[in-house]
């Protein structure tokens, strides 16, 4: 692996702002870490380690938090059951809502608060029969930063991403993304900024180009609210090469992607999306069931994209990779840091030493040492959690 592959730390380094309240939904009382006085700002220390100017983007998440019927046979939930698949396809398809009624993103807007209105209502009716997943997270991502999220099953990763990318009903937050207000954004605009990739790939078309372009043909036919997001389709040639500059060499255009490995729809997955340009990245386990090198190429392709600026929060199982800027864990509905051992930042591997950025980033770990666990007890723990 070559130096390319970490993630340069090209936006201001993030203060230990990950602050979390207590989930009812707690069995144990875990640590909590301190919110910072000012979530955004970079400790004197940090702001001068910093080499390169701060990047524009930054995703500011606070108080998010997410309560669930306890019981129910839930239509909204995005990423539990493989048959609804196409249907979220379409969910994540940026402005889809346009090609499907042809009408202005205010209105589409509108009904989708009016939903979540409808849902909310339903929530506090049953109140009683409801679940906390997780209360009052708060964290920030900035450009070319790869943050991971682990934690054991069932802790609420997923449902964190799904309603960073405003896709559950049951779930609140107040978000901003580049100092933009989450409510000032149709639902459309923000999934095409900050994009959602589901674990299971889901390719619809005959073929691999076909299965890519999907995006593009629907958005040739909707208005928008968004003056940049003005024709984007690739053209062969730049498809092709994109191909193979994130190391799809292998994947023909023309082949049914239903033919395709598991590890290359999962690629040509990832793929689809990273075209379209999103400014935050949400990667929903994306290398699960892939072998390693599959995994590493995935991987790759995210490293990658965080190179060319892109904010990418990835939900993970597997062992760190040494690609991940920071690591937080979700569990008992809390967020905190995981310190990583210089071995594991740098993924176990021959991959060079990520200085700087990690070595800051430890700066601001040093903030919360009382949830901070070394990589051996994550991986010991992550053992447990998965058993
Ligand atoms: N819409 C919903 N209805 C009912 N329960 C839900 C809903 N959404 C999430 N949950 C519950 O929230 C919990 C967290 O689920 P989630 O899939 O987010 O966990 P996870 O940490 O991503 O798990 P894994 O690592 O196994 O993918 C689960 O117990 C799940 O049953």
């Amino acid at each position: 692996m070559t130096s390319a592959s970490v993630p340069p730390a090209t936006g201001p380094f993030i203060a230990a702002s990950c602050a979390a309240a207590s989930s009812t939904a707690a069995s144990s009382t875990p640590t909590v870490l301190p919110k910072a006085a000012h979530p955004t700002a970079p400790t004197p220390a940090a702001a001068a380690a910093t080499t390169v100017p701060p990047a524009a983007i930054r995703l500011v998440v606070e108080h998010a938090s997410c309560r669930v019927p306890q019981h129910t046979t839930d239509v909204h939930a995005p990423h539990y059951d493989g048959a609804n698949a196409l249907r979220r396809f379409w969910l994540w398809l940026p402005g889809k809502r346009h090609v499907e009624h042809g009408e202005a993103s205010a209105k589409s807007a509108g009904a989708e608060a009016n939903a979540a209105a409808e849902a909310n209502a339903v929530a506090e009716a049953n109140a009683d029969d409801r679940a906390t997943i997780f209360c009052d997270l708060s964290f920030e991502l900035h450009a070319g930063q790869i943050v991971d999220f682990i934690g054991p099953s069932g802790s609420g990763k997923s449902t964190l991403l799904t309603a960073i990318a405003r896709l559950n009903p049951y779930a609140v937050a107040e978000m901003t993304l580049d100092g933009e207000d989450v409510v000032s954004m149709t639902p459309e605009r923000w999934r095409r900024l900050v994009a959602y990739v589901p674990q299971r790939p889901t390719l619809i078309g005959d073929t691999v180009r076909e299965a890519i372009m999907m995006p593009y043909r629907l958005r040739v036919h909707q208005r928008t609210d968004d003056d940049s997001t003005s024709e984007r389709r690739p053209s062969e040639a730049t498809l092709r090469r994109t191909l193979d500059e994130v190391g799809c060499g292998d994947i023909e255009l023309d082949r049914p992607p239903q033919e395709l490995s598991v590890g290359q729809q999962a690629r040509v997955c990832l793929l689809r999306t990273l075209l379209t340009d999103p400014k935050v990245l949400l990667a929903d386990e994306v290398d699960a069931g892939l072998d390693d090198e599959n995994a590493d190429k995935v991987g790759e392709m995210l490293a990658h994209a965080a190179g060319r600026n892109m904010a990418i929060m990835r939900v993970r199982h597997r062992a760190a990779d040494g690609r991940a800027y920071r690591t937080l864990r979700l569990r008992d509905g809390v967020l905190s840091e995981v310190t990583l051992t210089r071995e594991a930042q740098r993924g176990n591997s021959d991959k060079p030493s990520p200085e700087p950025a990690h070595a800051q980033a430890s700066q601001f770990s040093q903030i919360s040492q009382t949830a901070q666990t070394t990589q051996a007890s994550h991986n010991a723990q992550e053992g447990e959690d998965t058993r």
